[in-house]
């Protein structure tokens, strides 16, 4: 079964309702299926505690987990060789952590932009069929911010322009079509999570950014996760890049 070509099927063989997969992920599923998932983060408290819940209700061996910085190159390649041996193949990567940090511009491009890539090679690495893998879906999470400019977040509106074309440019490889691997990347506006929580020395003008917000809005995660769910149930549409806003998706670019 080819992801690409099969649209819903893409779904089939993930192995967690991904209902909870995409809550975790600030996500939002459209069917019921029972993948198996490997979650990651920095923060081993929220990794931990989404965890120990999603196991009691599908199940140990259902729900893996694994702290990783995406900073770290060592942690990246561990997370990903162990999930190829639990799971035997990959079907499905969404790389998806992301900061504002203009104090620390250094780490947000670190981890938006340099974690997008080591992920994403990561992944191509083990869905390419000469190592053993079978092809398979990469999401790239940038934001709105990675095709508009944001004066009070330029150094995280750099890194996402750069997922955005990072996103693209492996889209239109020849090498990922022989592989059938897919690559999409995703462009929220402001949506109602912890990230709105950044604080006034992380940006340049809080009240630019509270002006930004007001003018534009804030989305609910529900809103999101219906545009991720749309984007990866959509079959033969490596390079799309999607925006979500208030006003709904909006297919920005293909390839
Ligand atoms: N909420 C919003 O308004 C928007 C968010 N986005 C993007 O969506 C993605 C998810 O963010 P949200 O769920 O909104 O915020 P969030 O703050 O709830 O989630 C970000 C996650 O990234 C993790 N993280 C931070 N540094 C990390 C590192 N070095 N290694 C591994 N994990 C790390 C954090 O621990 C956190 O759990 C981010 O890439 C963000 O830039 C894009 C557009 C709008
Ligand atoms: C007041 C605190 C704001 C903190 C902002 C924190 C994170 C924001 C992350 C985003 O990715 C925001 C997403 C989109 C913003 C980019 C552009 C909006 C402008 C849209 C327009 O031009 O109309």
């Amino acid at each position: 079964m080819k992801p690409r070509s099969t649209g819903r099927n893409t779904l089939r063989r993930l192995a967690v309702p991904l209902s909870e997969v995409f809550k975790v992920l600030h996500l939002k599923p459209s069917v019921d299926i029972m993948p198996q998932v490997c979650l990651s983060d920095v923060n081993p408290h929220i990794l931990e505690s989404t965890c120990t819940e999603l196991r009691e209700k599908y199940g140990q061996d259902k729900v893996h987990y694994q702290v990783c910085d995406v900073r770290d190159d060592a942690q990246v390649e561990d997370l990903f060789s162990k999930a190829k041996s639990s799971f035997s193949k990959l079907d499905l990567v969404v790389n998806n952590a992301g900061v504002v940090d203009e104090q620390d511009w250094l780490k947000c491009i670190d981890i938006n932009l340099n974690g997008v890539i080591r992920g994403s090679l990561q992944g191509i690495k083990h869905m390419k069929k000469e190592n053993g893998g079978s092809g398979g879906t990469i999401v790239n999470v940038a934001s709105l911010a990675g095709v508009v400019p944001v004066s009070y977040s330029p150094a995280y509106a750099a890194s996402k322009h750069g997922v955005v074309g990072y996103t693209r440019s492996w889209a239109g490889h020849p090498d990922m079509k022989t592989n059938d691997i897919r690559f999409l990347c995703l462009c929220p506006a402001f949506a109602k999570t912890e990230i709105l929580k950044t604080k006034e020395g992380q940006l340049l003008g809080q009240k630019m950014a509270e002006e930004f917000m007001k003018k534009t809005g804030v989305m609910s995660v529900d809103q999101v996760t219906q545009a991720f769910t749309d984007l990866i149930e959509t079959p033969d549409n490596s390079g799309s890049v999607m925006s979500v806003t208030l006003q709904g998706s909006k297919l920005l670019f293909q390839v």
